[in-house]
């Protein structure tokens, strides 16, 4: 394995790093919202009926806009009257998927103040779940909803999109990340046309073993998954023990990736991850799989066993987006 050096940002305390971690974010929300859309093909009628935040979807008229405020201006409707030349445009969405753990804090510390979040165009998926009740304090998606999502001045800013696993599903990890699968396919265009979804931005939190979403070192066959997007795991050796997946080909994918690790714990496996590719842990092979599009947040305490280059943050969410180079599909 050859050695990437993704871009590592070091910062003194857990502020701090929120605070760039939601710079990044709302700068490639802006990257991605400026880039022109290209009609999305939709191919399965089999996914009708799965569960959003926002109820349950009928996926032939599945949101690529907010579909409530357009039908609110009286405009939609009316078909008759309906000027075909002055069909509205396509608006861009920005698609991010985010992880659970420490880097729901993180978010909430940094994004929720910022004025800048067009939440409204926002589809926001997951990384990975453990399937357990989303009343429960680990449920990604319970924690997300408490300390991001149920807090968003919807008023202001509109809802975000948000696709999370069926909650019916959590004693069945196979069905629940074949349904999770779905939502995916439907969300990127159907799987026949696009062999790999791509994420906007891909946040990835990293655990004192090693984990990264629910892929687990010395899981081989997790980290070997090539098919799948997502995958069911069971006995996960900490945490919840079934749990489900996004995979390692979908990460790689994303237009971009971005660890955020923070604490003393974390010092042993960031050396490991940053110093010893070889050893394959599963941020290493994101760090080699993504090369070029990785960065690392980190505060010091977790540096502290690592040689490695620190680049300093420059605030860039404030800078006009440029054209990107797309990743061939
Ligand atoms: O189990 C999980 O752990 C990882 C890492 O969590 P952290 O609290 O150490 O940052 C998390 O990214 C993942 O989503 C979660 O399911």
């Amino acid at each position: 394995m050859t050695t990437n050096i993704p871009k590592v940002y070091a910062f003194p305390e857990l502020d701090e790093v929120a605070d760039a971690v939601a710079d990044y974010v709302v700068y490639v929300q802006n990257h991605a919202l400026a880039k022109p859309v290209k009609e999305k093909k939709l191919s399965s009628s089999s996914l009708n009926g799965m569960v959003t935040t926002t109820g349950t979807v009928d996926f032939k008229e599945i949101r690529r806009t907010p579909s409530v405020k357009s039908a609110g201006n009286g405009n939609v409707n009316n078909s008759s009257s309906k000027d075909l030349s002055k069909k509205p445009k396509k608006e861009a969405r920005f698609r991010i998927a985010i992880s659970g753990g420490s880097l729901i804090q993180v978010l909430n510390k940094g994004l929720l103040t910022r004025t800048d979040v067009k939440w409204d165009r926002w589809d926001i998926y997951f990384a990975d779940e453990r399937l357990v009740p989303f009343d429960s304090q680990d449920s990604n998606y319970g924690q997300a909803k408490r300390k991001i999502f149920d807090l968003i001045d919807t008023e202001k800013y509109g809802e975000p999109n948000i696709y999370h696993i069926e909650e019916d599903l959590i004693s069945d990890p196979q069905e629940c990340a074949d349904r999770y699968e779905k939502v995916l396919i439907k969300g990127f265009a159907g799987r026949d046309s696009v062999k790999l979804p791509m994420f906007d931005l891909f946040l990835l939190g990293c655990a004192p073993d090693g984990h990264i979403a629910s892929l687990f070192p010395n899981f081989q066959e997790s980290l070997r998954e090539n098919l799948a997007w997502v995958i069911p795991v069971e006995g996960a050796p900490s945490g919840p023990s079934k749990r489900i997946s996004l995979t390692i080909p979908v990460i790689c994918h994303s237009n971009r990736v971005a660890f955020v690790v923070e604490g003393a714990t974390k010092a042993p496996v960031i050396k490991t991850i940053m110093e010893r590719p070889e050893k394959g842990l599963p941020s290493s092979i994101v760090n080699e799989g993504a090369a070029g599009r990785v960065s690392w947040f980190v505060d010091n305490d977790a540096l502290t066993e690592t040689f490695v280059v620190k680049k300093k943050y420059k605030n860039r969410s404030h800078e006009k987006p440029e054209e990107e180079t797309p990743i061939q599909q």
